[in-house]
């Protein structure tokens, strides 16, 4: 896959956190003899970047197995780190695939408020018109006057119909109505906004059931799949959300967002290892065309240090 060079630019500074920490600490052991004091300090230095405790422990032991005893060359440990990161990645870089028969494929996207969960709607939404899908918004987060005046705003921005209700409305029933419309009129793709009411968790639990309820009597396939938006500047705050809206909503798969600024990274390795939940895209600003495709492997590259370094990919 050949990269943007602007979003190329922007991720450096996402995962600039993780990888100056990271670069930081191996510079400082540097030279050092690698026994099993040196080697608990990178995987220390490994952990404390976010990187989680099993991608840590494999470039452990696999530092272990070539190069024990030997003194230590920093090149060679972020290459074996980059390696390590790339292959925790690469299984869950996936994204999301529009196949559902009948039509409409229906899309819960859930997440806590400021997570950047509308900004993410409007992009995916864009991102498949311009594959050609047809696309319909539902703003089923009836909570916030706010967040229906947004989604409407961003549907007129890209040229796709929504539907919506009275603030304090029935979410339930606009998903509803939502179904019944993109069935008539043809639609491939529903994007349901939702309340991201973490604070009360049972309240945000009987919501999303009865959205599941609602929509299982028109279509028993549907939600298709539900989306989970993380906030990349949260760090491991992100862990905690993924576990808490797993057991609320049943997460399919995630977007992270803010990618592009003073991001904690990392934290994706560690949500892939823990999780293995497929990340469907990564946000890397707050334009509408600023949803990409997640790359494991220039992840790996930038956080390990190694981009300039290997594989000179056109750009
Ligand atoms: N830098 C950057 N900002 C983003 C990104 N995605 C969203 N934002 C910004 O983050 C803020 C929150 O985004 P929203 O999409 O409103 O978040 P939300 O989760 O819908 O929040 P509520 O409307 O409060 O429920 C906005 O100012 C967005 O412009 C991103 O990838 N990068």
């Amino acid at each position: 896959m050949s990269t943007n060079p602007s979003w190329h630019n922007k991720l450096l500074g996402g995962f600039k956190k993780t990888s100056d920490r990271l670069l930081g600490n191996l510079a400082g052991l540097s030279g050092a003899r690698l026994d099993d004091a040196t080697l608990d300090d990178i995987e220390e230095a490994l952990i404390a970047s976010d990187l989680g405790p099993g991608t840590a422990a494999r470039v452990r032991a696999r530092l272990a197995e070539g190069q024990y005893e030997r003194n230590m060359e920093e090149l060679g440990i972020r290459l074996v780190v980059a390696e390590e990161i790339e292959k925790a990645l690469a299984p869950v870089a996936k994204h999301l695939e529009i196949e559902a028969f009948p039509r409409p494929q229906v899309i819960l996207v859930i997440g806590v408020n400021g997570s950047g969960k509308t900004t993410t709607i409007a992009k995916l939404a864009n991102l498949l018109i311009e594959q050609d899908y047809g696309v319909m918004l539902a703003a089923g987060d009836t909570f916030r006057a706010a967040a229906i005046g947004q989604l409407k705003t961003w549907a007129e921005r890209i040229g796709v119909p929504i539907v919506t209700g009275p603030e304090g409305g029935d979410a339930a029933g606009i998903v509803f109505e939502a179904v019944k419309q993109a069935t008539a009129t043809g639609i491939d793709v529903l994007i349901v906004d939702t309340a991201g009411r973490l604070q009360n968790k049972r309240e945000l639990m009987d919501e999303l059931a009865k959205i599941r309820r609602v929509l299982g009597r028109l279509n028993p396939a549907a939600p298709h799949d539900v989306v989970l938006v993380l906030d990349a500047t949260t760090g491991q705050n992100a862990l905690s959300q993924i576990e808490v809206f797993k057991e609320v909503a049943g997460v399919t798969g995630l977007v992270m967002t803010k990618l592009d600024g003073t991001a904690r990274g990392g934290v994706l390795v560690a949500a892939a290892e823990k999780y293995g939940l497929p990340i469907h895209a990564i946000g890397v600003g707050e334009k509408v065309d600023d949803l990409r495709p997640f790359d494991a492997s220039e992840v790996a590259r930038i956080i390990a240090g190694v981009d300039e370094l290997v594989s000179p990919r056109s750009r």
